[in-house]
């Protein structure tokens, strides 16, 4: 990357830009809500599991303007999802101060591995193992969206809803691959801890992005 593109990615006002696209949020406490997702190139996380492996590289995703970002995001819809990628491996501010000036509601979605910037109506955290959360990004999150593998992810997800604000939506959701095997035993947990709540990635059953 040309040396003036990453300054100017280094102070957010570029991103690495991967996709965008007007869909259904299909997760969490917003599932079914129209929304235009965002999705930032780059993260270092690493879950083997991971759905979009295709982001990690931030150097396959064409650095972009975060203005004219922007003005795109702004014509589709008044809730924009940032998500990756792991956003927060860049500085967001840059970005989610213009989505908020012009008046729209910005929700992110975030591993919470790399420290908190950007000004955010609703963070969903889904942290992992590999990356712990940062303790800013686990005490402003407004939802915990733990992905279960396995069983020891039910002690993952407790550690996990500990650490988080008392007024945090506690979510479970399978992972993908392992659903018709994880998903009895998250209804099952989720009835003897009913504090936890089930999330399914609903726009996989519905075949939208
Ligand atoms: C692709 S990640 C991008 C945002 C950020 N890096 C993160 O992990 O939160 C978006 C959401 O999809 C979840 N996810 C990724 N792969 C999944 C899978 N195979 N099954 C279920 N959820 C998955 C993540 O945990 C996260 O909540
Ligand atoms: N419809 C839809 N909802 C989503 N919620 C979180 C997603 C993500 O990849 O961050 C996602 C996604 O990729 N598609
Ligand atoms: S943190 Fe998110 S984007 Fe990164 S590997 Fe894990 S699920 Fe994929
Ligand atoms: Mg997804």
């Amino acid at each position: 990357m040309k040396k003036e593109i990453q300054e100017l990615v280094n102070k957010g006002e570029m991103l690495p830009l991967m996709e965008e696209f007007y869909t259904i949020q299909g997760e969490g406490f917003y599932k079914g809500t129209a929304a235009y997702f965002i999705r930032v190139g780059g993260c270092d996380v690493g879950c083997h599991w991971c759905d979009v492996k295709e982001s990690w590289d931030a150097e396959l995703h064409p650095p972009t303007e975060t203005s004219k970002i922007v003005e795109k995001a702004a014509l589709h819809s008044n809730t924009i999802v940032v998500t990756g990628g792991e956003p927060l491996t860049w500085d967001m501010t840059a970005l989610t101060t213009q989505l908020k000036a012009k008046g729209l509601n910005v929700h992110i979605e975030t591993s919470g591995a790399y420290p908190l910037t950007g000004v955010w109506d609703w963070i969903c955290l889904s942290p992992k193992k590999m990356k712990l959360p940062t303790a800013e990004v686990s005490a402003k999150a407004h939802e915990l969206k733990v992905i279960i593998f396995n069983r020891d992810d039910f002690k993952f997800a407790e550690e996990q809803a500990a650490l988080v604000n008392e007024d945090c939506i506690l979510y479970m959701q399978p992972e993908w691959s392992k659903r018709d095997k994880m998903i009895p035993e998250i209804v099952e947990y989720v009835m003897a801890n009913p504090k936890w709540k089930v999330s399914l990635q609903t726009h996989k059953y519905l075949n939208i992005p």
